[in-house]
């Protein structure tokens, strides 16, 4: 895993909000699902999202949101990450589920967040949510999927 004075060199867009040993996410847009969605032979069909307004969101209990976090982010080849929720989200029974972020990968990460709380919970597009932690990679090929974005 890699600490601040690495993660320093390696995501200079991100300054400001490295951690001792990962990056902070803060929320940027939150979005509610409008259509169903499927993946059958790898055939992805996302469901459609409709963006809520901000900069104050209101998580529904029992409800899940897909929401985004800035800034874009570029991994550089050789590197993956694993987003973890921030502690305080855990403690007020909201939970971000989060996936493995791909050496090369360029693009803005989508997360999804549930409220398994009994109540709503408020939120403000800007508060951090989740913190990457970065690995060194031995051997690593390069992500050219379908959520690549050109720089
Ligand atoms: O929680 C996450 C984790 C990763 N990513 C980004 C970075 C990652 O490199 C990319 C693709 O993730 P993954 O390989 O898990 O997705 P996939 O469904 O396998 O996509 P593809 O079929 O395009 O490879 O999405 C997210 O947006 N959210």
């Amino acid at each position: 895993m890699l600490g601040e004075k690495e993660l320093i060199k390696l995501f200079p867009d991100f300054e400001g909000l490295i951690q001792p040993s990962g990056i902070d996410l803060p929320l940027e847009d939150v979005f509610v699902q409008k259509s169903a969605g499927s993946l059958i032979d790898n055939e992805k069909n996302l469901p459609e999202l409709e963006k809520l307004e901000g900069p104050i969101y209101t998580l529904k209990a029992k409800t899940a949101y897909s929401v985004t976090v800035a800034p874009k982010v570029k991994i550089p080849k050789g590197y993956s990450m694993l987003y973890r929720p921030r502690s305080t989200l855990n403690r007020s029974f909201i939970s971000v589920h989060t996936a493995v972020g791909d050496p090369g990968f360029y693009g803005t990460l989508q997360f999804m967040v549930y409220n398994y709380g009994e109540f709503d919970y408020q939120i403000k597009k800007g508060e951090r949510i989740a913190q990457a932690v970065v690995f060194k990679v031995s051997g690593s090929g390069e992500y050219n999927g379908s959520y690549q974005e050109s720089e």
